[in-house]
């Protein structure tokens, strides 16, 4: 189990003095899993100071071995340093280094405890023993044949993984994605990485089509191969979806194909990957389509699929007409809102007539405009009318909010759908559509292509459909601008809400946001000991040192002070993850702020990310298995070193993670206003920066700010926040949905 790894040469002109010193991985004070470069602690033999260590490491665990060879240098900073040229990493010569090594996590089942009391009984020896005796792990004190077995599993598998590591490793992958290479393929994992190491890009989340294309060059696949070209053009496509496209235009296909396969050897040229294209497109591996202007839109099968099926069901729902007694309507809806002594506007009143007698409606409007209260008329006038309601959102939390909004359980999409984990599909579809004759979706700004046609597959062609929204927020994660699409059509019937109630024209976050729709400079007032009003600019000076600066001191003095809980109350929303006042610097500030490091609080360092017990965290991802979905909110309650688990409590129920799959989550005391939609919350800081320039827009500002419900702090410059109003320019997405439905 000794292995070897090259790391990379030091750039100092002078040639320094190797040296080579080993010791044993004391801790990790920094690792990056996508560079691998890291500072540690190292504890060597016969010195009583710990050594830190810097560079590029593959995998490296607290408790290892390692025989590392570099050169000492002085840091301006901290002080004397190993900078480390090349490793080796040996088998733990010490008992402690053992004990330090089996606990560190490396195998499940075994956590520090568990290590030191194996140790303890078989001592030097411990490592050869677990190797090729297991069996007498049943010598030590607690430890089940059950156990025995699955220790046993997580040794062969870490053994496994670790050729599979040094395979890859020597072909540039860092042992996060070896680890995942291994998961997906298992023993097959050299094989496949050497037949096509693009299938990697494919089949395995997080590596993309650059690291595989790395991994073929090292593998020596031609710049020029089919195969190559081949997988950039997916790669492209694919990429452009993250954009939210759901095509791209052939033209721009092949320029951003052609700087993506441009190495210093090789320069494509656009005829060849136009034949590809061509030669993708008679295989249908992609699917060309002639726009109106002459244009190759070039889509990926499933995309374009999807978009021609979903204009299909809209147009055919469109088509059958429902004529109920509109005379009843009107004497039921006078009624009610004289029973209740309310009154609609007169937009209103045509939403809920229109919900009457359409099969699908969508009813808009920005915030404070009336919206769920439309949509608690409406939810009266069916049950009257006698339909069975279901009501759901795309993410939990916003379906949460139309549970107490409207007194009426609502879930999200994927469990109203009945997501099924096994076959990766939803139970409900067109076999088996959803019972209820009458369906509300709010949010459904955030419904990306793909889900929206997933519902619409699942409602029947005897149910109505009232789509809830609002089109000025930010666009769907996910491909499409499906609600935008279908307001502009022109063939679905749109009711706009536009009066802003007197209860709401009352907070000025609400009228801020009107104003910032409207292109102008929003009414903020300037912060002070006794704010007047719900919205507040906080200049944090011109810098976003400055600016970390005045948040840090709103969560710590100015939010308590007004009575508000920072672990609770408070949301930071950035516009971005980079950068000082991004969410990822944010996140590691208030951590400090907020939960900082704790004797009695457990925490895990993964993928160069702290989670420390009473840290709020977000899920990343879609998992299906655990089912929770990207952009859920939760808090860290437990950490078991043992099993190497992470708990997170969820609003509903708590959910566990191996340590394997921590990079589902991120820290959460900062979010980006993109993962925050459809969230809301009762203290929002949001920084606007010039340095976010290029995603600074109207409706970024927007969504970010309508987030919050009592209070609102933007941080940052006003020149920033005007150019955020200013800007419109809001990337176009490329989408057939609206031409398709107008078609019909
Ligand atoms: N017809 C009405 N008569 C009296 N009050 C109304 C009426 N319509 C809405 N309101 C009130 O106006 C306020 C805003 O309405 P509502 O919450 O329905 O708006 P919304 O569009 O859903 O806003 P948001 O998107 O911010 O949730 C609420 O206090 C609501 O009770």
């Amino acid at each position: 189990m000794s292995s070897a790894y090259q790391v990379n040469q030091p750039s100092n002109n002078a040639t320094p003095k190797q040296e080579s010193i080993t010791g044993v991985v004391e801790r990790l004070t920094y690792h990056s899993e996508e560079s691998g470069y890291t500072v540690a602690r190292l504890q060597r033999s016969r010195v009583s100071e710990l050594t830190t260590i810097t560079g590029s490491f593959a995998g490296i665990q607290p408790g290892q071995t390692l025989q590392l060879n570099g050169f000492w240098r002085e840091h301006p900073q901290y002080g004397l340093q190993f900078q480390v040229t090349n490793y080796k990493e040996t088998k733990p010569a010490t008992i402690t280094g053992i004990e330090k090594y089996l606990g560190s996590g490396l195998i499940k089942g075994v956590g520090p405890v568990t290590a030191k009391r194996i140790v303890a009984h078989f001592g030097i020896e411990t490592l050869d023993i677990i190797e090729n005796q297991i069996d007498r792990l049943h010598e030590v004190n607690g430890i089940a044949r059950k156990r025995i077995t699955m220790i046993k599993k997580a040794w062969e598998t870490q053994k496994a993984i670790k050729e599979v590591m040094v395979f890859l490793q020597s072909h540039g992958v860092s042992t996060i994605y070896a680890v995942k290479i291994y998961k997906n393929y298992g023993d097959k994992s050299i094989g496949i990485v050497t037949t096509n190491p693009y299938q990697l890009a494919t089949d395995i989340y997080g590596i993309g089509f650059l690291t595989a294309d790395k991994i073929a060059r090292n593998l020596g696949v031609p710049t020029d191969s089919e195969f190559r070209y081949r997988a950039g053009i997916t790669h492209i496509i694919n990429d452009a979806s993250e954009d939210g496209h759901c095509y791209l235009p052939q033209p721009e296909l092949i320029e951003e194909v052609s700087k993506c396969l441009k190495t210093d050897d090789h320069q494509p040229m656009e005829e060849g990957i136009a034949t590809i294209i061509k030669n993708m497109s008679l295989a249908d591996e992609l699917i060309r389509e002639s726009s109106p202007d002459k244009t190759l839109l070039c889509y990926n099968p499933a995309f374009f699929n999807t978009e021609n099926n979903l204009a299909l069901l809209i147009a055919q729902r469109l088509r059958s007409p429902i004529n109920p007694d509109m005379e009843r309507v009107r004497t039921w809806l006078t009624r009610f809102t004289e029973s209740r002594k309310v009154e609609l506007s007169p937009q209103q009143q045509q939403a809920v007539e229109m919900a009457a007698y359409s099969r699908v409606l969508i009813v808009t409007g920005g915030p404070g405009t009336g919206k769920t209260f439309s949509v608690r008329t409406i939810v009266g006038l069916w049950k009257a009318m006698g339909k069975s309601i279901a009501l759901a959102a795309p993410t939990g939390r916003a379906a949460q909010r139309l549970t107490e909004m409207t007194g009426l359980e609502a879930k999200t999409v994927h469990r109203l759908l009945e997501f099924d984990p096994k076959s990766m599909g939803f139970k409900r579809d067109m076999k088996n559509p959803l019972p209820q004759k009458a369906i509300i979706i709010d949010e459904a700004s955030m419904l990306d292509l793909f889900l929206a046609y997933s519902l619409i597959k699942a409602i029947s062609e005897d149910s109505q459909i009232l789509v809830v929204g609002d089109d000025d927020q930010l666009p769907s994660v996910g491909p499409g601008k499906v609600l935008a699409d279908l307001m502009n059509s022109g063939k679905v019937p749109v009711v706009r809400l536009t009066q802003i109630f007197r209860q709401a024209q009352t907070s000025a976050i609400i009228r801020s946001a009107h104003q910032i729709n409207l292109g102008q400079y929003p009414n903020i007032e300037p912060i002070s000991e006794t704010p007047q009003s719900d919205c507040l600019w906080h200049g944090g000076g011109q810098q976003p040192e400055h600016g970390v600066q005045a948040i840090s001191e709103l969560i710590t003095d100015f939010i308590p002070k007004l009575g508000f809980n920072p672990v609770a109350d408070v949301q930071v929303l950035s516009p971005m993850t980079r950068g000082l006042v991004g969410t990822r610097n944010l996140n590691n500030v208030l951590q400090q702020l907020i939960n900082p490091p704790n004797p009695q609080k457990l925490e895990v360092t993964r993928g160069g990310t702290v989670f420390r017990v009473g840290d709020r965290v977000i899920q990343l991802t879609n998992d299906y298995n655990r089912e929770v979905f990207n952009g859920d909110v939760g808090f860290i309650t437990k950490i078991d070193t043992e099993e190497q688990e992470v708990i997170v409590q969820y609003q509903e129920r708590d959910v566990t993670y191996d340590y394997a799959d921590l990079n589902e989550l991120g820290l959460a005391w900062s979010v980006t206003i993109h993962k925050s939609q459809g969230s809301e919350y009762p203290v929002v800081i949001m920084p606007i920066y010039t340095q976010h320039y290029m995603l600074l827009s109207r409706n970024l500002i927007y969504t970010g700010l309508t987030r919050a419900k009592k209070l609102a702090i933007i941080v940052g410059s006003k020149k920033a926040i005007a150019m955020a109003v200013r800007s419109v320019n809001q990337k176009e997405r490329y989408t057939q949905l609206r031409e398709r439905l107008a078609q019909i």
